[in-house]
Protein backbone atom coordinates (compact mmCIF):
# COMPACT_ATOMS: atom_id res chain seq x y z
CA UNK A 1 0.00 0.00 0.00
CA UNK A 2 1.35 3.61 -0.58
CA UNK A 3 2.34 5.74 2.75
CA UNK A 4 -0.27 8.31 3.19
CA UNK A 5 1.23 11.53 4.36
CA UNK A 6 -0.86 14.95 4.93
CA UNK A 7 1.72 17.01 6.40
CA UNK A 8 3.73 18.53 3.68
CA UNK A 9 7.35 18.66 6.20
CA UNK A 10 6.74 14.70 6.73
CA UNK A 11 6.00 14.12 2.80
CA UNK A 12 9.39 15.87 2.71
CA UNK A 13 11.68 14.31 4.84
CA UNK A 14 10.48 10.91 3.12
CA UNK A 15 11.54 11.45 -0.22
CA UNK A 16 14.60 13.35 0.77
CA UNK A 17 16.44 9.99 1.15
CA UNK A 18 15.89 9.41 -2.89
CA UNK A 19 17.13 12.46 -3.80
CA UNK A 20 21.09 11.59 -3.03
CA UNK A 21 23.42 14.62 -3.91
CA UNK A 22 21.52 15.50 -6.99
CA UNK A 23 23.69 18.03 -8.23
CA UNK A 24 26.48 15.34 -8.21
CA UNK A 25 23.86 12.93 -9.92
CA UNK A 26 25.50 10.02 -7.77
CA UNK A 27 24.26 6.58 -8.93
CA UNK A 28 22.02 6.65 -5.62
CA UNK A 29 19.98 9.31 -6.80
CA UNK A 30 16.43 7.91 -7.18
CA UNK A 31 14.02 9.55 -9.71
CA UNK A 32 10.67 10.94 -8.59
CA UNK A 33 7.36 11.29 -10.25
CA UNK A 34 4.95 13.51 -9.55
CA UNK A 35 0.79 12.69 -10.66
CA UNK A 36 -1.47 15.52 -9.20
CA UNK A 37 -4.99 14.72 -9.23
CA UNK A 38 -8.04 15.93 -7.37
CA UNK A 39 -8.79 12.14 -5.95
CA UNK A 40 -12.21 10.17 -6.72
CA UNK A 41 -9.52 8.13 -9.11
CA UNK A 42 -11.11 6.34 -11.94
CA UNK A 43 -9.02 4.26 -14.40
CA UNK A 44 -7.48 7.57 -16.27
CA UNK A 45 -5.66 8.85 -13.61
CA UNK A 46 -4.16 5.17 -12.53
CA UNK A 47 -3.20 5.22 -16.19
CA UNK A 48 -1.16 8.10 -15.10
CA UNK A 49 0.70 6.62 -12.63
CA UNK A 50 1.51 3.47 -14.98
CA UNK A 51 2.91 6.06 -17.36
CA UNK A 52 4.45 7.69 -14.30
CA UNK A 53 6.75 4.21 -13.02
CA UNK A 54 8.01 4.50 -16.49
CA UNK A 55 10.01 7.95 -15.66
CA UNK A 56 10.93 7.29 -12.39
CA UNK A 57 11.35 5.02 -9.78
CA UNK A 58 8.97 6.62 -6.66
CA UNK A 59 5.75 7.51 -7.82
CA UNK A 60 4.28 10.59 -5.27
CA UNK A 61 0.15 10.65 -6.10
CA UNK A 62 -1.34 13.90 -4.94
CA UNK A 63 -4.73 14.02 -3.62
CA UNK A 64 -6.10 17.79 -2.97
CA UNK A 65 -9.57 19.25 -3.91
CA UNK A 66 -8.07 22.59 -4.37
CA UNK A 67 -10.32 25.46 -3.61
CA UNK A 68 -8.68 28.08 -5.42
CA UNK A 69 -9.37 27.05 -8.87
CA UNK A 70 -13.36 26.96 -7.91
CA UNK A 71 -15.39 29.70 -9.24
CA UNK A 72 -17.99 30.66 -7.08
CA UNK A 73 -21.17 28.16 -7.07
CA UNK A 74 -19.19 25.41 -8.34
CA UNK A 75 -19.03 22.11 -6.89
CA UNK A 76 -16.27 22.51 -4.57
CA UNK A 77 -18.04 21.40 -2.03
CA UNK A 78 -19.63 18.06 -3.23
CA UNK A 79 -16.92 17.23 -5.29
CA UNK A 80 -16.39 13.52 -4.30
CA UNK A 81 -13.86 12.59 -1.92
CA UNK A 82 -13.04 8.96 -1.51
CA UNK A 83 -9.28 8.92 0.16
CA UNK A 84 -9.90 5.00 1.36
CA UNK A 85 -10.28 4.00 -2.09
CA UNK A 86 -8.42 5.94 -4.23
CA UNK A 87 -5.62 5.22 -1.99
CA UNK A 88 -6.58 1.09 -2.84
CA UNK A 89 -6.64 2.06 -6.08
CA UNK A 90 -3.45 3.52 -6.35
CA UNK A 91 -2.06 0.40 -4.55
CA UNK A 92 -2.94 -1.97 -7.48
CA UNK A 93 -0.30 0.18 -9.84
CA UNK A 94 2.31 0.42 -7.84
CA UNK A 95 2.03 3.90 -6.38
CA UNK A 96 4.44 4.83 -3.29
CA UNK A 97 3.31 7.89 -1.76
CA UNK A 98 -0.24 9.70 -1.47
CA UNK A 99 -0.01 13.18 -0.40
CA UNK A 100 -3.48 14.09 1.04
CA UNK A 101 -3.26 17.51 2.72
CA UNK A 102 -5.74 19.18 4.43
CA UNK A 103 -6.84 22.95 2.79
CA UNK A 104 -4.96 24.61 5.90
CA UNK A 105 -1.63 23.01 5.37
CA UNK A 106 -1.94 24.06 1.79
CA UNK A 107 -2.93 27.44 2.51
CA UNK A 108 -2.01 29.03 5.51
CA UNK A 109 -3.67 32.30 4.11
CA UNK A 110 -6.79 31.90 1.94
CA UNK A 111 -6.85 33.53 -0.61
CA UNK A 112 -3.20 33.27 -1.12
CA UNK A 113 -1.58 36.98 -1.92
CA UNK A 114 0.69 35.52 -4.76
CA UNK A 115 -0.26 34.35 -8.31
CA UNK A 116 1.12 32.77 -10.69
CA UNK A 117 -0.48 33.92 -13.83
CA UNK A 118 -0.20 31.78 -16.89
CA UNK A 119 -0.58 34.95 -19.29
CA UNK A 120 -2.72 35.29 -22.99
CA UNK A 121 -3.23 31.20 -23.01
CA UNK A 122 -5.00 31.39 -19.97
CA UNK A 123 -8.01 33.97 -21.05
CA UNK A 124 -9.15 31.41 -23.44
CA UNK A 125 -11.81 28.35 -23.83
CA UNK A 126 -11.71 26.97 -20.16
CA UNK A 127 -10.24 29.99 -18.34
CA UNK A 128 -12.97 32.15 -20.25
CA UNK A 129 -15.66 30.42 -19.43
CA UNK A 130 -13.86 29.45 -15.39
CA UNK A 131 -12.71 33.14 -14.50
CA UNK A 132 -9.60 32.66 -12.45
CA UNK A 133 -10.00 28.89 -12.92
CA UNK A 134 -5.85 28.38 -14.05
CA UNK A 135 -5.09 31.05 -11.78
CA UNK A 136 -6.10 28.38 -8.69
CA UNK A 137 -4.18 25.83 -11.11
CA UNK A 138 -1.00 27.78 -11.10
CA UNK A 139 -0.83 28.43 -7.51
CA UNK A 140 -1.76 24.58 -6.40
CA UNK A 141 0.63 23.40 -8.96
CA UNK A 142 3.73 25.49 -8.19
CA UNK A 143 3.24 24.56 -4.36
CA UNK A 144 2.51 20.99 -5.24
CA UNK A 145 6.39 21.25 -7.46
CA UNK A 146 8.12 22.81 -4.62
CA UNK A 147 6.75 20.55 -1.95
CA UNK A 148 7.55 17.34 -3.95
CA UNK A 149 10.62 18.77 -6.02
CA UNK A 150 9.98 15.95 -8.98
CA UNK A 151 12.40 15.06 -11.50
CA UNK A 152 8.90 14.25 -13.98
CA UNK A 153 5.32 14.94 -13.37
CA UNK A 154 2.59 13.74 -15.05
CA UNK A 155 -0.97 15.39 -16.50
CA UNK A 156 -3.44 14.04 -18.82
CA UNK A 157 -4.44 15.05 -22.67
CA UNK A 158 -8.29 15.62 -21.36
CA UNK A 159 -7.27 18.36 -19.25
CA UNK A 160 -5.66 19.86 -22.88
CA UNK A 161 -5.53 23.69 -21.83
CA UNK A 162 -4.27 22.68 -18.30
CA UNK A 163 -1.29 20.82 -19.52
CA UNK A 164 -0.19 23.63 -22.23
CA UNK A 165 -0.36 25.88 -19.34
CA UNK A 166 1.92 23.83 -17.18
CA UNK A 167 4.35 23.30 -19.70
CA UNK A 168 4.49 27.32 -20.19
CA UNK A 169 4.83 27.37 -15.97
CA UNK A 170 7.55 25.30 -15.75
CA UNK A 171 9.23 26.79 -19.19
CA UNK A 172 9.11 30.59 -17.43
CA UNK A 173 9.77 29.68 -13.54
CA UNK A 174 12.49 27.47 -14.62
CA UNK A 175 11.02 24.61 -12.65
CA UNK A 176 13.88 21.62 -13.45
CA UNK A 177 10.78 19.28 -13.99
CA UNK A 178 9.80 17.13 -17.29
CA UNK A 179 6.11 17.14 -17.85
CA UNK A 180 4.51 14.34 -19.52
CA UNK A 181 1.06 14.62 -21.46
CA UNK A 182 -0.68 11.16 -21.34
CA UNK A 183 -3.35 10.44 -23.53
CA UNK A 184 -6.98 10.40 -23.07
CA UNK A 185 -8.47 6.90 -21.33
CA UNK A 186 -12.02 6.38 -22.41
CA UNK A 187 -14.92 4.24 -21.96
CA UNK A 188 -15.53 1.64 -24.17
CA UNK A 189 -18.21 4.18 -25.81
CA UNK A 190 -15.67 6.17 -26.24
CA UNK A 191 -16.66 8.90 -23.34
CA UNK A 192 -13.45 10.56 -21.86
CA UNK A 193 -12.97 9.07 -18.33
CA UNK A 194 -13.60 12.02 -16.16
CA UNK A 195 -14.69 12.34 -11.90
CA UNK A 196 -17.76 14.57 -12.82
CA UNK A 197 -19.11 11.61 -15.09
CA UNK A 198 -20.98 10.24 -11.93
CA UNK A 199 -23.48 13.46 -12.05
CA UNK A 200 -24.61 12.18 -15.26
CA UNK A 201 -28.32 10.69 -15.31
CA UNK A 202 -28.30 7.27 -16.74
CA UNK A 203 -30.21 8.66 -19.64
CA UNK A 204 -27.55 11.72 -19.98
CA UNK A 205 -24.35 8.78 -19.60
CA UNK A 206 -25.98 7.17 -22.86
CA UNK A 207 -26.25 10.48 -24.71
CA UNK A 208 -22.61 11.33 -22.94
CA UNK A 209 -20.31 9.55 -25.95
CA UNK A 210 -21.53 11.57 -28.63
CA UNK A 211 -19.25 14.73 -27.57
CA UNK A 212 -16.37 12.41 -28.56
CA UNK A 213 -18.17 10.81 -32.32
CA UNK A 214 -18.71 14.47 -33.66
CA UNK A 215 -15.47 15.60 -32.60
CA UNK A 216 -13.99 12.51 -34.33
CA UNK A 217 -16.26 13.22 -37.43
CA UNK A 218 -15.46 17.05 -37.73
CA UNK A 219 -11.54 15.92 -37.58
CA UNK A 220 -12.36 14.07 -40.33
CA UNK A 221 -14.26 16.47 -41.93
CA UNK A 222 -10.64 18.70 -41.44
CA UNK A 223 -8.51 16.55 -42.40
CA UNK A 224 -10.14 15.98 -45.48
CA UNK A 225 -10.65 19.42 -46.45
CA UNK A 226 -6.90 19.50 -45.79
CA UNK A 227 -6.55 16.91 -48.02
CA UNK A 228 -8.32 17.76 -50.97
CA UNK A 229 -8.68 21.30 -50.96
CA UNK A 230 -6.22 23.78 -51.73
CA UNK A 231 -7.95 26.85 -50.35
CA UNK A 232 -6.57 24.89 -46.63
CA UNK A 233 -8.85 26.52 -44.24
CA UNK A 234 -11.71 28.06 -46.04
CA UNK A 235 -15.20 26.36 -44.99
CA UNK A 236 -13.92 25.38 -41.44
CA UNK A 237 -16.49 27.33 -39.71
CA UNK A 238 -19.32 25.65 -41.71
CA UNK A 239 -18.02 22.21 -40.42
CA UNK A 240 -17.62 24.16 -36.83
CA UNK A 241 -21.19 25.74 -37.08
CA UNK A 242 -22.46 22.37 -38.47
CA UNK A 243 -20.83 20.47 -35.40
CA UNK A 244 -21.99 22.60 -32.28
CA UNK A 245 -26.08 22.12 -34.30
CA UNK A 246 -25.41 18.17 -33.69
CA UNK A 247 -24.17 18.27 -30.89
CA UNK A 248 -26.44 21.18 -29.26
CA UNK A 249 -29.19 18.91 -30.59
CA UNK A 250 -28.03 16.17 -28.73
CA UNK A 251 -29.19 17.64 -25.65
CA UNK A 252 -25.69 19.16 -24.76
CA UNK A 253 -25.63 23.44 -23.67
CA UNK A 254 -21.76 23.89 -25.09
CA UNK A 255 -19.53 26.16 -23.55
CA UNK A 256 -16.87 26.14 -26.17
CA UNK A 257 -15.96 24.33 -29.22
CA UNK A 258 -13.14 25.57 -31.21
CA UNK A 259 -10.31 24.72 -33.17
CA UNK A 260 -7.06 25.98 -32.30
CA UNK A 261 -3.00 24.92 -33.31
CA UNK A 262 -1.67 22.06 -31.19
CA UNK A 263 -0.01 25.11 -29.04
CA UNK A 264 -3.40 26.57 -28.37
CA UNK A 265 -2.88 29.80 -31.08
CA UNK A 266 -5.92 31.08 -33.34
CA UNK A 267 -5.35 28.99 -36.68
CA UNK A 268 -6.02 32.01 -38.67
CA UNK A 269 -1.94 32.87 -37.64
CA UNK A 270 -1.11 29.97 -39.30
CA UNK A 271 -1.40 29.34 -43.21
CA UNK A 272 -2.59 25.75 -44.51
CA UNK A 273 0.78 23.94 -45.58
CA UNK A 274 1.36 24.64 -42.21
CA UNK A 275 -2.20 23.50 -40.88
CA UNK A 276 -1.90 20.10 -42.57
CA UNK A 277 2.16 19.50 -41.32
CA UNK A 278 3.04 19.83 -44.71
CA UNK A 279 1.69 16.47 -45.70
CA UNK A 280 3.05 14.94 -42.30
CA UNK A 281 0.70 15.56 -39.27
CA UNK A 282 -1.54 18.33 -39.08
CA UNK A 283 -0.72 20.79 -36.09
CA UNK A 284 -4.73 21.41 -35.51
CA UNK A 285 -6.57 20.45 -32.08
CA UNK A 286 -10.49 20.88 -31.62
CA UNK A 287 -11.60 21.54 -28.36
CA UNK A 288 -14.74 21.53 -26.68
CA UNK A 289 -16.06 21.49 -23.01
CA UNK A 290 -20.00 21.51 -23.40
CA UNK A 291 -22.75 20.93 -19.77
CA UNK A 292 -24.84 17.33 -19.95
CA UNK A 293 -26.89 17.92 -17.32
CA UNK A 294 -24.96 18.59 -14.29
CA UNK A 295 -21.63 18.16 -15.49
CA UNK A 296 -19.45 20.20 -17.41
CA UNK A 297 -17.81 17.37 -20.01
CA UNK A 298 -14.22 18.14 -21.62
CA UNK A 299 -13.13 16.46 -24.87
CA UNK A 300 -10.31 17.19 -27.23
CA UNK A 301 -9.25 15.70 -30.86
CA UNK A 302 -6.29 15.99 -32.65
CA UNK A 303 -6.67 16.42 -36.47
CA UNK A 304 -5.01 13.59 -38.33
CA UNK A 305 -3.98 14.52 -41.95
CA UNK A 306 -2.81 10.77 -43.89
N1 LIG B 1 -9.75 10.17 -18.93
C1 LIG B 1 -8.55 10.66 -18.61
N2 LIG B 1 -7.49 10.34 -19.36
C2 LIG B 1 -6.26 10.85 -19.08
N3 LIG B 1 -6.01 11.68 -18.06
C3 LIG B 1 -7.05 12.03 -17.28
C4 LIG B 1 -8.36 11.54 -17.50
N4 LIG B 1 -9.18 12.06 -16.55
C5 LIG B 1 -8.41 12.84 -15.78
N5 LIG B 1 -7.14 12.83 -16.21
C6 LIG B 1 -6.03 13.58 -15.65
O1 LIG B 1 -5.90 13.31 -14.29
C7 LIG B 1 -5.34 14.45 -13.63
C8 LIG B 1 -6.19 14.78 -12.45
O2 LIG B 1 -7.47 15.16 -12.92
P1 LIG B 1 -8.75 15.22 -12.00
O3 LIG B 1 -8.44 14.67 -10.67
O4 LIG B 1 -9.35 16.57 -12.09
O5 LIG B 1 -9.69 14.15 -12.71
P2 LIG B 1 -10.93 14.32 -13.59
O6 LIG B 1 -11.51 12.99 -13.77
O7 LIG B 1 -10.51 15.12 -14.79
O8 LIG B 1 -11.89 15.15 -12.71
P3 LIG B 1 -12.95 16.21 -13.15
O9 LIG B 1 -14.15 15.45 -13.50
O10 LIG B 1 -13.04 16.99 -11.92
O11 LIG B 1 -12.38 17.01 -14.29
C9 LIG B 1 -5.31 15.57 -14.68
O12 LIG B 1 -3.99 15.66 -15.19
C10 LIG B 1 -6.26 15.07 -15.72
O13 LIG B 1 -6.00 15.56 -17.02
C1 LIG C 1 -3.80 19.53 -11.71
C2 LIG C 1 -4.85 19.57 -10.60
C3 LIG C 1 -4.70 18.35 -9.72
C4 LIG C 1 -4.57 20.80 -9.75
O1 LIG C 1 -5.49 20.90 -8.70
C5 LIG C 1 -6.27 19.65 -11.18
O2 LIG C 1 -6.45 20.81 -11.91
C6 LIG C 1 -6.66 18.44 -11.94
O3 LIG C 1 -7.10 17.51 -11.29
O4 LIG C 1 -6.54 18.39 -13.19
N1 LIG D 1 -9.35 18.23 -14.08
C1 LIG D 1 -9.89 19.54 -13.99
C2 LIG D 1 -9.92 20.16 -12.65
C3 LIG D 1 -11.07 21.06 -12.49
O1 LIG D 1 -12.04 20.92 -13.24
O2 LIG D 1 -11.07 21.93 -11.63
Amino acid sequence: MPIIYQQISELRAALQPYRGQRNDKPDNAQRIALVPTMGNLHEGHLELVSIAKQYADIVVVSIFVNPTQFGEGEDFDSYPRTLDEDVAKLATVGADYVFAPNVDEMYPVLPPSTSVLAGAITNQLCGQSRLGHFDGVGIVVSKLFNIVQPDVAVFGQKDYQQLAIIKQLVRDLSYPIEIVGAPIVRAADGLALSSRNQYLSAAERKTAPVLHMELQRLAQKLAQQLTCNKQGMQGFDVLLAETHQRISDAGFNIDYLEIKTDQLGTIDTIDSSEANGNGKSSHLMILVAAWLGRARLLDNQLVTVH
